[in-house]
């Protein structure tokens, strides 16, 4: 086996500690990152599901907006989930209008398509390079995406709507898989990092 990677998870705002977890679970070394100096020590990053407009203003305020953006063009695997989808997004469709986005994918995502958090729901998701069956997503005021450029792999639909992409390293899903206790999308992105090491 290569080595273990070293996975961090933004620590701002958001779920963190089940993504922790799961991405122990998955064979990784995982800690939260809040401040550059951490940034700079870990081989990726998970953006966690949360409050993306607090999360965006959050990053400014801890100065971690620039060092994020430069991380991920300069090739740093991601994967966001939910309101980490919303800051992975090129362009944000309903969004607030000072709210910032890293890029990463060539998408548009639109904010709260799904519904409002009464309108929460799961549902099982057929995802492309992942075996064992589909796998169980949580969505929680969840964004959809619109349309992807032709660098993105979209590798999920639920009713018809894209809930999960690719471009190179950075992955995003619009569900939360850190809450159901299947941690194969984590195990997904680990090899995704493992095969850049
Ligand atoms: N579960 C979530 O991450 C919700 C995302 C939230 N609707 C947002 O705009 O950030």
């Amino acid at each position: 086996m290569t080595n273990t990677p070293v996975i961090g998870v933004l620590a701002l705002q958001g779920d963190v500690r089940e993504h922790l977890i799961a991405l122990a679970a998955a064979d990784a070394v995982a800690r939260p990152v809040r401040r550059p100096e951490e940034l700079a020590e870990v081989d990726a990053l998970v953006i966690p599901g949360g409050e993306s407009t607090t999360m965006s203003k959050l990053a400014v305020l801890f100065g971690m907006l620039e060092p994020l953006r430069e991380r991920v063009a300069a090739g740093m695997p991601v994967y966001g989930t939910c309101a980490g989808m919303i800051m992975l997004a090129d362009k944000l469709l309903d969004g607030r209008e000072d709210q910032e986005t890293l890029g990463g994918i060539d998408m548009i995502v639109r904010r709260n398509a799904f519904g409002r958090q009464n309108e929460s729901f799961e549902a099982k998701i057929d995802f492309a390079g992942i075996e064992g069956g589909p796998v169980e997503g949580v969505f929680i005021r969840a964004p959809w995406v619109e349309s992807v450029g032709a660098a993105a792999e979209v590798l999920a639909t639920y009713d018809g709507h894209t809930v999960a992409v690719r471009q190179g390293k950075v992955l995003a899903t619009s569900f939360h898989p850190e809450l159901t206790g299947d941690d194969r999308v984590h195990a997904y992105f680990v090899e995704m990092v493992r095969a850049g090491l």
